[in-house]
């Protein structure tokens, strides 16, 4: 699925979150974003899946002219392009195949998922998706049961339970010990790789991006200001995306060892169910 970004701005107050954006993603790839803090890579990834309104630019992806969908149809396209986060966004009390069934809440009706109510076909496909990705035994556990990397692999199960033609990762192993987050990009990677999924993961660790990518975007104050091969991502021009002086060292980027936070409901996810 082709992705072509021209222009595309997100202005948040006199703020340019995301200053125009451009660029081509012409075949299924793993793609990096990478950037300090405030730099405009969640933003990006949330004009992708919808989540936030473009101020300007033009968006199309697979021939779908992404920034114009409206009502269902860009619920539509919120199931073609899943979303996964930080901090998880599983409804921690629910057992995890419910969670994993949550996946095909933009293709079903509010009403039976809030009930849970699913059919045993949607039940059998989602316990064969927990066991792909090796959890099918946590099956029956409750979500907040489950450690840091397990629930990042349940939310990555609801997002395949959607089938969809890209994986937006959003941090996905900001809050996760170094092994976890090693099992969780394995994870992404082997969904790219088997299945031909486009995965683009905001990743705040230069190793990660060098190591898991294909390529590699690098923003800086909202602009795009590398887009090259893990080769080319040489420590100079980290230095450009970081804005670092001469002091600069990729340890500051590299996998940091910090204990993951608590746990917290999502509410953004809650009331996205309820409001739907
Ligand atoms: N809803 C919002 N309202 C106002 N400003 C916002 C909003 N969302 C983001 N911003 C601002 O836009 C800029 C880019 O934020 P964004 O979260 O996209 O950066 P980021 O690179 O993902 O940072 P981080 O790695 O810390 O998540 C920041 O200055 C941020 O304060």
């Amino acid at each position: 699925m082709r992705i072509e970004a021209d222009q595309i701005t997100r202005i948040f107050g006199t703020a340019r979150a995301v200053d125009a954006a451009s660029f081509v993603i012409d075949r299924p790839m793993v793609v990096g974003i990478i950037g300090s803090s405030g730099a405009g890579k969640s933003t990006l990834l949330r004009m992708i899946n919808r989540l936030t309104d473009a101020s300007a630019g033009r968006l199309m992806i697979g021939g779908r002219d992404v920034l114009a969908l409206n009502g269902r149809a860009r619920r539509a396209w919120q199931a073609d392009c899943a979303m996964i986060f930080q901090q998880f966004n599983l409804v921690p009390r629910l057992d995890v195949v419910s969670n994993v069934l949550h996946g095909l809440l933009n293709k079903r009706g509010v009403l039976p998922t809030l009930m849970n109510i699913w059919a045993r076909a949607d039940i059998d496909r989602a316990i064969g998706i927990l066991d792909r990705l090796g959890i099918a035994e946590q099956a029956c556990k409750r979500a907040e049961a489950l450690s840091g990397g397990q629930q990042q692999r349940v939310a990555i199960a609801r997002a395949l339970m959607q089938d969809p033609r890209i994986i937006l990762a959003d941090e996905p192993i900001a809050s996760l010990d170094p092994m976890n987050a090693q099992i969780v990009m394995d994870t992404l990677r082997r969904i790219h790789d088997e299945d031909g999924r486009t995965v683009i993961a905001n990743l705040h660790t230069l190793d990660t991006a060098r190591r898991y990518c294909d390529r590699v975007i690098g923003m800086r104050k909202g602009r795009i200001v590398f887009d090259g091969s893990p080769a080319q991502l040489t420590t100079g021009a980290a230095r450009d995306i970081y804005g670092a002086g001469a002091d600069f060292s990729e340890a500051m980027t590299s996998t940091a060892l910090e204990p993951s936070p608590p746990i917290t409901p999502d509410r953004a996810y809650a009331e996205r169910l309820m409001a739907d």
